[in-house]
């Protein structure tokens, strides 16, 4: 069942949540909150994608309130704690503010520093969680091929789990894994802007471009369709958050939970990067992992004081009505 617009327009609330630092170049989430028949959902595209981009988004809010999600297989998924592009000194408090000790993604190749900076923070959250502790960068694509070989080189001695979107394009991710091979490195690469943000997701599985892809519910129009995109590509999978709310991250739950076959711990502690959110208790992983008991009572106790509390300012919340409204428009066409 689809909304119309005016019952989806009268569904919203839009809030501005404080971040505790910054992440992806912003300090404050904006976000829309919907209350659908089948419970609340959430649409957040970030604020640089177009309208058809933001219309997976909304295909993706409709279907968790208004229609239904997949059966879970299972009842809990583990969780990485996310490290920002911080200052190797704020990776201890950045990790305590996380019940997870298991993994760990790490933001690399930010603009404006260097791999020695990268090699520092990564340094850093080895010495905090451990030799056993499982460590993944992300590096958003910033990496020219060269670049990730070398900074992959550098990096992989402290033990990698996997780089995540190194480079790019599908190209270079296809020729750094044969780089990588060839200058024994033993780093697996992942990908997720290829996928999230790609006309064809499953170009970088035919390509052999990744050893494995992560999905986000959102971007790829909702939970049914991220695992059919999984289960196309036929890679192992890591589910990630889109930096949301505990709605949003309860619905990522419910995909980790869906998935046939799950082997890696997902992106879905970032409740722990916001200062604020929608419920009174946010879905922050406890003892390394989320469940989907949890999750599903997260997305029922969405509070309108705190929608209330953090309501965005006049001019933000016309923007993203306006928004909404161009991206229903292009629904149909998804
Ligand atoms: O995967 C995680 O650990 C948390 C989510 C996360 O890192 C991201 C969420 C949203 C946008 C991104 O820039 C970023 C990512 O690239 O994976
Ligand atoms: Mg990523």
């Amino acid at each position: 069942m689809t909304p119309d617009l005016p019952e989806l327009l009268d569904a919203a609330s839009v809030v501005t949540l404080p971040m505790r630092v910054r992440f992806r170049g912003v300090t404050a989430r904006e976000a829309v909150l919907l209350h659908g028949p089948s419970g609340w959902a959430e649409w957040a595209p970030f604020v640089e994608y177009d309208d058809a981009d933001a219309a997976r988004w909304l295909a993706a809010a409709v279907e968790a309130g208004w229609g239904r999600l997949p059966s879970p297989v299972r009842g809990a998924v583990g969780v990485n704690a996310t490290v920002p592009a911080v200052p190797a000194e704020q990776v201890g408090s950045v990790l305590a503010r996380y019940d997870v000790t298991r993994t760990a993604k790490i933001k690399v190749a930010e603009r404006g520093q260097t791999l020695a900076d990268d090699l520092a923070r990564v340094t850093e959250v080895r010495r905090v969680l451990g030799p056993g502790a499982r460590l993944r960068v992300d590096a958003n694509g910033a990496w020219s091929q060269d670049d990730a070989l070398e900074a992959l080189r550098t990096l992989a001695p402290l033990g990698l789990e996997y780089a995540e979107q190194p480079c790019a394009t599908v190209e270079e991710l296809a020729a750094l894994r044969v780089a990588l091979a060839r200058a024994g490195v033993d780093v697996p690469v992942a990908a997720d802007e290829s996928v999230r943000r790609a006309e064809d997701p499953l170009r970088v599985a035919r390509e052999h471009a990744a050893d494995l892809v992560v999905v986000k519910v959102a971007p790829l129009g909702g939970v049914a369709r991220a695992v059919e995109i999984v289960q196309e590509c036929g890679l192992p999978a890591v589910v990630s958050s889109a930096l949301d709310t505990s709605v949003g991250l309860a619905v990522g739950v419910r995909l980790a939970a869906a998935l046939p076959d799950l082997d890696h711990d997902c992106g879905l502690g970032t409740a722990a990067l916001l200062a604020a959110d929608v419920v009174a208790d946010p879905l922050v992983p406890r003892a390394g992992g989320l469940t989907t008991d949890r999750a599903d009572a997260a997305r029922e106790a969405v509070d309108p004081a705190l929608l209330t509390a953090h309501r965005s300012d006049p001019e933000r919340e016309t923007w993203w009505r306006e928004r909404l409204t161009r991206a229903f428009a292009h629904l149909s066409g998804i």
